[in-house]
């Protein structure tokens, strides 16, 4: 039986748009609408029980999951919401002990729950260039529970001229322009493995799925993510009037050697419908902004709460 203590994690619970998350502080309290919950009369109940106010109204004392912290995750920036999580983690096929290179942090909502479920034996690297959110991110990945499972650095790997990390099983990426770092994230990722992006319109979509065909990528779907909340009562079941419309688009694919090197100029790439070549003129164009911002590299790594897995070894990528 899990008994509530000082420290435990607790979401005290009144309905489910009114949810406290708190550790157990056996000194503190806090006011609410139905009234004052205090810590101490949590420590000694069993997780699932009741906590009564003073104003005779009740809360439920719930064990938070992954899917609590996210939720109540504080905001430096747009986040990955669960409903798209789970397909990400399912669609990209993240699971116990992986090494999980992700590209642009935010508030840290994605990198905890995929920490969540490689550890204990997988890593979750994760990049940004903004300090700001960083702190944030580090926070969240705290109040998580996962700091263990996570590094976080500071770096561009836009204008990387190394890269940092190699034989990633998957890659995620969520930034206004995750075309461009395409080339960099092939170099980190092994054969097969799983790249994932954000792109919060059709335009980003479009040039990023260019960009993954010109750099090899197989297997690659865009798909968006509806959820449709229903109020369920006897004999008055239907559909929320609340709801969230549109979120964004994602986008898989996986790494594959088309050979092309090995091909005549004439031969054309796999015959799958998304992988017909794009037009030369925009992956051109993407490919000088590359080099043109590779001058200006800044490299600066923080909170390394384990060593990245580099080696000197060149593979072919
Ligand atoms: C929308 S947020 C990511 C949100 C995150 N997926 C989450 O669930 O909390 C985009 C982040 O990308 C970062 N970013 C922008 N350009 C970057 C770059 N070149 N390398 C790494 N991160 C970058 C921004 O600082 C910002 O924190």
């Amino acid at each position: 039986m899990a008994k509530i203590k000082q420290n435990s994690p607790v979401l005290f619970f009144y309905n489910n748009s009114k949810k406290w998350l708190a550790k157990i502080s056996k000194n503190e309290s806090f006011h609410t609408h139905i009234g004052i919950l205090k810590h101490s009369d949590a420590i000694g109940k069993e997780y699932g029980s009741k906590l009564i106010t003073n104003k005779d109204k009740y809360v439920y004392l719930l064990e938070p999951t992954m899917y609590d912290y996210v939720m109540r995750i504080q905001h430096g920036t747009q986040i990955v919401y669960p409903k798209d999580i789970g397909y990400i983690i399912a669609r990209a096929g993240i699971g116990d002990g992986q090494k999980i290179l992700e590209i642009g942090t935010g508030s840290g909502s994605l990198t905890s729950f995929v920490a969540s479920v490689v550890k204990p034996r997988g890593h979750v690297y994760t990049f940004d260039v903004d300090e700001k959110f960083m702190k944030i991110a580090e926070k969240n990945i705290k109040k998580a529970g996962v700091s263990k499972y996570v590094t976080q650095h500071n770096l561009d790997l836009k204008t990387a001229k190394k890269m940092p990390l190699e034989d990633m099983d998957v890659a995620l990426i969520d930034l206004g322009d995750p075309w461009v770092v395409i080339p960099q994230v092939r170099k980190m990722l092994k054969g097969s493995g799983s790249i994932f992006a954000i792109c919060p319109t059709m335009n980003q979509l479009e040039k990023l799925t260019m960009a993954l065909v010109e750099n090899e990528f197989t297997d690659i779907e865009s798909t968006e993510h509806i959820i449709r909340n229903i109020e369920a009562r006897e004999g008055k079941t239907r559909h929320s009037f609340q709801g969230i419309g549109h979120t964004t688009y994602l986008c898989f694919a996986r790494k594959a050697f088309f050979g092309r090197s090995a091909r005549k100029t004439t031969e054309k790439p796999p015959s799958v419908e998304t992988e017909k070549k794009p037009s030369t003129k925009t992956v051109k164009k993407s490919t000088k902004a590359t080099k043109k911002s590779a001058s200006k590299t800044t490299k600066k790594t923080t909170k390394t709460t384990k060593k990245p897995a580099k080696k000197t070894t060149k593979k072919s990528s």
